[in-house]
């Protein structure tokens, strides 16, 4: 149980940490190619959501992120001795979330450096917490779907 809070702790923390270099280390709007034409780190910020959405609503991404903490904690809570992989999967998450709201609350912006074109479309900047959020609710959907299908399974036998 306690394994899931650490494995967040360490999301957070690496998410923190990064987004301090590219802070200390570069001007916004600086790039470094890592692989050209393909990815960059660009120096990023976004006081929105997701590709840039309402930008500036800090209140609002307050309230949604302290009701995903919220909810996260309490499947943490429900799940977590469940099932490893879902453990950590919600522990991506919380960090994500987390990471994010740190950022929020003491920059009002969001720090974002992950630059990817795919093909000619440059990809929204992002950053260890939108990977680590991405990730876990894409393992999310996947343990919920596959324990679905197991239930059926044993229902029906
Ligand atoms: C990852 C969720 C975004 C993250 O949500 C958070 O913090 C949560 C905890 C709190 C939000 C206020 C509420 C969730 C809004 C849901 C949402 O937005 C729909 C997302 C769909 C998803 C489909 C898979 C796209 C993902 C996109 C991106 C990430 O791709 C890896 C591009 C990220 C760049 O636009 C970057 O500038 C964003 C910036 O870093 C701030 N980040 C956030 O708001």
């Amino acid at each position: 149980m306690w394994r899931v809070y650490l494995i967040a702790l360490a999301v957070i923390l690496v998410d923190q940490v990064t987004k301090y270099l590219v802070v200390a280390n570069m001007e916004i709007g600086d790039r470094l190619t890592v692989i050209e034409s393909f990815f960059y780190i660009t120096s990023h910020r976004n006081s929105g959501a997701a590709w840039g959405i309402l930008q500036g609503q800090m209140g609002f991404f307050y309230i949604i992120t302290i009701i995903v903490i919220g909810f996260i904690i309490f499947y943490i809570q429900k799940f977590a001795k469940e099932s490893k992989w879902l453990g950590i999967a919600l522990a991506f998450v919380l960090g994500g979330a987390i990471g994010n709201f740190i950022d929020r609350l003491f920059r009002k912006e969001v720090v974002d450096f992950f630059d990817v074109y795919i093909g000619s479309y440059d990809y929204p900047i992002f950053n260890i917490a939108d990977s680590a959020l991405v990730v876990g609710v894409i393992f999310i959907f996947i343990y919920t779907f596959f324990d679905e299908r197991n239930q059926k399974r044993s229902n029906t036998k």
